[in-house]
């Protein structure tokens, strides 16, 4: 296993961060950890690459364990944090040479890992890296964690604040690293983001919530959902929540996803009730469960 973690907990004061958390990631794999904030992610993240110590449990990262072991793991795995690790007042070239430098290579050496990102900020290789957007930002701090070919990849909230662009080209970046062999566990709020993972663990609270393949996850789903829309959002979120036989109401895009307590559910019953409610413009539609339903409902 390229990852292997056993029951760790980890707390701070009276919050408990981490409670028993327990999974393996496999060598190659590109493993999420989908969870909202405050969920424990980051914890997790510095206890995998030896930041911090868990109260209880163990870890092995690329087969060396986080406590005894730590100086090994510092060289076999990469780590973008959340808040960029960047030298603001360092320009694109010095961020990425004092990176190299630190784990004793050179940009050179290891150019053919990094290439595909690099090829993008390079031009602006001159640039300071606190001038950079969001998105080049994204890609110097992905080049600087993979300089030292690093076996594991540890990215937390990479495409947080980035826009809808570089977040796909990110994805893209990472099946093609994914397919050189590095194993990447990388967590994130989005849970369109989760669907392009092999597993994903779902985290709340500090506990795992259910761990599986995304499409095994949504098949999970217990109950039918339905899209429902009508001429106002707002009164319609009230009416549903009023109703009395229904299960969950969550809005989604446009639409509100319903679901109904009952077996023996009749669409033109919901109807006939919203009605009265004083919406019109009602379409009740089946729909498929994604990932954020299923959160949603283990979560409650
Ligand atoms: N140094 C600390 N001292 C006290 N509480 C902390 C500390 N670090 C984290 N916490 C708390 O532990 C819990 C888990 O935080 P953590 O940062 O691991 O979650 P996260 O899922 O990464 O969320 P975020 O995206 O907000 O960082 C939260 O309730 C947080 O407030």
């Amino acid at each position: 296993m390229s990852i292997s973690i056993t029951n760790i907990s980890k707390s701070y004061k009276d919050v408990k961060a981490l409670q028993n958390i327990t999974f393996e990631v496999k060598p190659g794999e590109l493993f999420g950890l989908i969870g909202p904030d405050g969920a424990g992610k980051t914890t997790l993240f510095r206890i995998l690459t030896t930041l911090l110590f868990a109260d209880e449990g163990s870890a092995l990262v690329a087969g060396f364990d986080v406590v005894k072991e730590y100086k090994n793991i510092r060289n076999s795995v990469g780590y973008m944090p959340g808040r960029f690790s960047l030298y603001q007042d360092l320009t694109v070239e010095e961020n990425l040479n004092f990176f190299a430098t630190i784990f004793g290579t050179s940009i050179e050496e290891n150019y053919d890992l990094i290439k595909d990102i690099y090829v993008q900020i390079e031009p602006f290789k001159n640039r300071r890296a606190g001038k950079l957007s969001g998105g080049m930002k994204q890609k110097l701090a992905l080049s600087c964690a993979l300089i030292h070919k690093p076996k594991v990849l540890f990215l937390d909230e990479p495409t947080t604040g980035v826009d809808p662009v570089s977040r796909k080209e990110f994805w893209e970046m990472l099946k093609r690293l994914q397919l050189k062999g590095i194993t990447i566990l990388v967590s994130t709020p989005y849970m369109d983001e989760a669907a392009l993972c092999d597993r994903i663990a779902l985290i709340q609270d500090g506990k795992i919530l259910e761990i599986d393949t995304p499409k095994a996850i949504v098949k999970h789903y217990p109950k039918q959902i339905f899209n429902v829309s009508a001429n106002n959002m707002y009164q319609l979120i009230m009416g549903l929540n009023d109703y009395e036989h229904k299960h969950s109401v969550y809005p989604f895009g446009e639409f509100v996803h319903y679901t109904d307590s009952r077996t023996d559910f009749n669409p033109e019953e919901l109807k006939t009730y919203l009605e009265t409610k004083n919406l019109s413009n009602i379409h009740i539609d089946k729909t498929a469960a994604t990932i954020e339903d299923t959160f949603m409902e283990l979560a409650k």
